[in-house]
């Protein structure tokens, strides 16, 4: 039998099997963490107040009998995955206890990760995935539109599931990012009255800066099906609308989690009506973004960062962005100046001056 030519040894052959192997399961990681959010795995050892056994957790989740054997080799993975531990309880007993990773999951924690975790693992969002081979070839701008023939806020504003979802994992993440942006970037908020959060969803960031700086004012624009019976507050207004076409006046302007989502030519556009909206183009601009480092960062931050960059390919037609390519969209757009300051995990703050 003639082996594939870079292949030249049994145990090379063997190791490049098991790397095909477990690349071509990876998603198995994903479906077991959205199957045990969706079963309440992490509630319900919470829930427990001391590390649970099987059989507990499998009465309380209501786990069929015949299938509690299932559920301990779901455990097993997640535990491999260090989703969760396993402690020792007795001479022969074991149990399941949190990690940092599965407190973030709790559900109705203020600081959750689980509503983003089930948007990211929906069938809606996997589902482009499988299109990926076809949208190559076609001429759609993505693969999710070669899937649904719409892009994902036409998409979000015909089906109401994913909307909600969508939002919801989106306001959880931004509570969790405003709690740390106002605690570790007063600096960015010296001498503004009034700052306009374009596409700011629900309101969580806008929420979280006027609670924090009580001086203060916040316009929050986004698309109807999310503002749209929105109340606001004496500080937080919300305005309706396409940030293509206008952006509200104020002495800045905050996109988190905005430029990801669109192509270059596109976020030249938004700059461009951002630029406008600051006081005659003198404002600043505080976008919240990953800066792609492939080199400075370790093995696992780089791998989250090109999933994300797949994601907003997938989804999109956006990307994630490395310092030069922020620095050429930002002078293309007519700034400048730019400052970045690292702020959590993966996203940096990055000011951009007229
Ligand atoms: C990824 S979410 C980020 C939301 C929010 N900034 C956050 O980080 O929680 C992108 C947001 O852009 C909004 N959006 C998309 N197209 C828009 C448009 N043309 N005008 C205004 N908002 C838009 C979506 O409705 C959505 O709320
Ligand atoms: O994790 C995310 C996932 C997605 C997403 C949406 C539709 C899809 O079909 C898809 O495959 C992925 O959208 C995001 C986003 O828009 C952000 O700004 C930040 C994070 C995410």
């Amino acid at each position: 039998m003639a082996f594939p030519s870079a292949v030249d040894s049994s145990q090379e052959l063997l190791n490049a099997q098991s790397h095909v192997w477990n690349l071509t399961f990876s998603f198995i990681n994903s479906m077991c963490l959205k199957s045990a959010l969706q079963l309440g795995i992490p509630d319900a050892i919470h829930k427990h107040n001391k590390p649970i056994t099987l059989s507990e957790l499998a009465d309380a989740l209501s786990i069929t009998k015949s299938k509690s054997h299932a559920l301990f080799r779901l455990m097993r993975v997640l535990v491999h995955s260090k989703i969760f531990d396993k402690v020792k309880t007795g001479e022969e007993e074991e149990a399941y206890a949190l990690t940092g990773t599965s407190r973030l999951l709790l559900r109705d924690e203020p600081l959750s990760f689980a509503h983003f975790a089930l948007t990211t693992t929906d069938r809606v969002a996997v589902d482009t995935y499988h299109c990926m081979t076809e949208w190559f070839r076609d001429e759609c701008p993505t693969p999710f539109e070669t899937k649904y023939g719409r892009d994902v806020w036409e998409f979000g504003a015909d089906d109401g599931k994913w909307n909600q979802l969508f939002n919801k994992g989106m306001t959880r993440d931004s509570e969790l990012v405003g709690s740390i942006f106002v605690r570790e970037c007063k600096h960015v908020f010296e001498g503004l009255e009034i700052v306009v959060d374009v596409a700011g969803g629900s309101g969580a960031l806008a929420k979280a800066i006027t609670a924090a700086f009580p001086g203060l004012r916040c316009v929050v624009l986004d698309l109807p099906q999310v503002v749209d019976g929105l109340q606001g507050s004496e500080n937080v207004s919300f305005v309706s609308g396409d940030m293509f076409k206008f952006v509200p006046p104020a002495d800045a302007v905050i996109l988190k989690w905005i430029l990801h989502d669109w192509s270059d030519e596109d976020c030249l556009k938004i700059l461009e009506k951002c630029k406008e909206a600051t006081v005659g183009g003198s404002g600043k601009v505080i976008i919240l973004d990953m800066v792609v480092d492939c080199e400075k960062q370790e093995h696992k931050a780089i791998e989250t960062q090109l999933f994300f960059d797949m994601a907003m390919m997938v989804g999109h037609g956006g990307k994630e962005r490395t310092e030069k390519e922020w620095a050429n969209l930002f002078s293309k757009a007519g700034f400048q100046n730019y400052n970045i300051t690292p702020l959590l995990g993966l996203r940096s703050v990055i000011e951009v001056f007229p």
